[in-house]
């Protein structure tokens, strides 16, 4: 069996005396495409933050490709890279495009500026934004300004492929947008996956919109109270008894999901 990426064993969290997460396990394989969904508040952030290494879990073990990290991400190398595609698209207001783009090359990397401003290009075709590298953040919609954060998750060093992430997360990518320009982000989530070698072959998505969770995901894990509740596919989804799961995906307000219960 293939080493898993990402794999956490036993994770509990708490905000005080509030338990978010309660001994959770979950396992991310490479080139699986997972969409955590749940109702408000049940921490589906936190997860994805314990998992980027910003936030530290109470107890349980994050592993990186089967060794286990100590602390936080600023506190050590982690074997693998992971990029997040954040709710806002978390851009730099006084940078361009382009260097918001390139800005882990720029930092990091030894490329000279020219092959990383070309780099960049790249990852803004990739994205559809070809052109725009001039540009500030301002004088782009919200849909764009989430492309350019994709543009800037995928960007790799091609000179130093050990540098570059090999997850993506995924923090409601879809969130304020239209129903087309969700489309676009859902088709580019999609078509990013495709690019060898490109850390968006493999993700955990967190989104509450209905069209991103059949579009995006093989797999969709249930978060509730702490817990994975459940765990499947879109067609499971669609017919399984779990009442968590049925009373999600109608939007009914009776059921076991208690209504402004957070
Ligand atoms: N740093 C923090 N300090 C205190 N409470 C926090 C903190 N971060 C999150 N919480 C609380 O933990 C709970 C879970 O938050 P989280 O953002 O993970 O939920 P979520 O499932 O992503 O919610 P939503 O779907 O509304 O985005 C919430 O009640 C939130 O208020």
């Amino acid at each position: 069996m293939t080493q898993p990426l990402i794999q956490l064993k036993g994770i509990s969290k708490a905000f005080g005396d509030k338990v978010i997460l309660n001994r959770v396990d979950l396992t991310i394989c490479k080139g699986d495409a997972l969409a955590v969904i749940g109702p408000s508040g049940t921490g589906k952030s936190t997860i994805l933050r314990i998992i980027a290494g910003l936030l530290e879990p109470d107890e349980g073990e994050v592993y990186l490709k089967g060794e286990r990290r100590q602390g936080l991400i600023e506190d050590g190398k982690d074997p693998i890279g992971i990029g997040m595609v954040f709710q806002q698209a978390a851009l730099f207001d006084s940078l361009t495009v382009d260097e918001n783009v390139g800005f882990r090359l720029y930092q990091n990397s030894k490329l000279p500026r020219d092959k990383i401003r070309k780099l960049v290009e790249d990852s803004l075709d990739r994205v559809g934004l070809g052109g725009t590298g001039k540009l500030y953040p301002s004088e782009l919609s919200g849909g764009m300004r989430k492309r350019v954060s994709f543009a800037r998750a995928i960007i790799a060093n091609p000179d130093n492929l050990a540098s570059n992430p090999e997850v993506l997360l995924y923090d409601e990518p879809t969130a304020g947008l239209d129903p087309i320009a969700s489309t676009v982000i859902e088709d580019l989530v999609r078509q990013l996956r495709c690019v060898e070698n490109s850390a968006a072959q493999t993700y955990l998505m967190v989104t509450h919109q209905d069209s991103t969770i059949r579009r995006t995901a093989d797999r969709i894990i249930f978060l509730h109270d702490g817990k994975v509740q459940w765990d499947g596919n879109v067609e499971e989804f669609d017919s399984t008894d779990n009442p968590l799961v049925r009373q999600f995906r109608t939007g009914s307000t009776s059921g076991p999901i208690q209504v402004g219960g957070n």
